[in-house]
């Protein structure tokens, strides 16, 4: 008999780039989650049900083992500290950049090689400390939770790190990108422990999807 898995993802972009390749290992949500209030929802697929959660609570529900598997971006992963999540798989969707951007008149006479010490607005200080750390930039940084693009708009910061992936939202806000810190995308994810409890379903669905994914 085939155990039970449960995989947890947001919605949005995540869950639109991933029914796509669920679809291709023959998996499909028995309801629009987009549409349904439903936190759980069923697959056509009898062993296979999906928690929808926010993006940034996936690494803890599948830590945790209330997900046998998830769905996340790198930049989510590495923002969290201690995980101890199995990585098997590089999904190759919701591709972008982790930059460090700025207002385009600042950038025409700044030079990121001479910086010395900076004033970052992110969702993400973990990242911005570790990479401005490794240039020997001291940082003042200052959390926010979405919307970076205002900040040194109206003087909160002098740049920020977010993620780029048309450039569309900075140039709309006079920013420019003047450094990369590193290429994103999201990842499949495994808790430890299912991953030697359900070993034969989880490796027989990693198979699937890494035959689904684009190469
Ligand atoms: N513009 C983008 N293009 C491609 N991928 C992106 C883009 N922005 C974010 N992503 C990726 O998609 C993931 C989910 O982003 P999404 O915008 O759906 O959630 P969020 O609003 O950032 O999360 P939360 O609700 O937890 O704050 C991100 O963690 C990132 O890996
Ligand atoms: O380069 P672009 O194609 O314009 O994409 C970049 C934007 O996408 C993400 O925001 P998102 O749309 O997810 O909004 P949110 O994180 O504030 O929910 C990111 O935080 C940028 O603001």
């Amino acid at each position: 008999m085939s155990q039970i898995l449960t995989i947890a993802l947001s919605k949005g972009r995540i869950l639109e780039e991933a029914m796509p390749l669920f679809a291709k290992a023959g998996i499909a949500l028995a309801e629009d989650p987009e549409r349904s209030r439903k936190l759980i929802i069923p697959s056509t697929q009898g062993n296979i049900r999906f928690l929808i959660i926010r993006a940034s609570d996936v690494p803890t529900y599948v830590s945790w083992g209330a997900a046998d598997l998830g769905i996340a971006g790198k930049d989510v992963l590495l923002e969290q500290e201690g995980l101890d999540l199995y990585e098997p798989l590089d999904l190759r969707i919701g591709l972008c950049r982790m930059s460090v951007a700025e207002p385009a008149a600042l950038a025409e006479h700044d030079r990121p090689a001479r910086w010395e010490r900076v004033r970052i607005a992110t969702k993400y200080p973990r990242i911005t400390r570790q990479f401005f750390q490794s240039r020997g930039v001291q940082t003042e940084i200052i959390k926010l939770y979405g919307s970076m693009e205002l900040a040194p708009l109206v003087g909160l910061a002098d740049r920020i790190v977010d993620l780029v992936s048309t450039g569309r939202t900075l140039k709309e806000n006079g920013l420019v990108e003047v450094e990369e810190i590193m290429p994103i995308s999201s990842r499949l994810v495994v808790n430890r422990a299912a991953m030697k409890r359900k070993q034969r379903c989880i490796d027989d669905l990693i198979l699937q999807l890494q035959e689904s994914i684009q190469p």
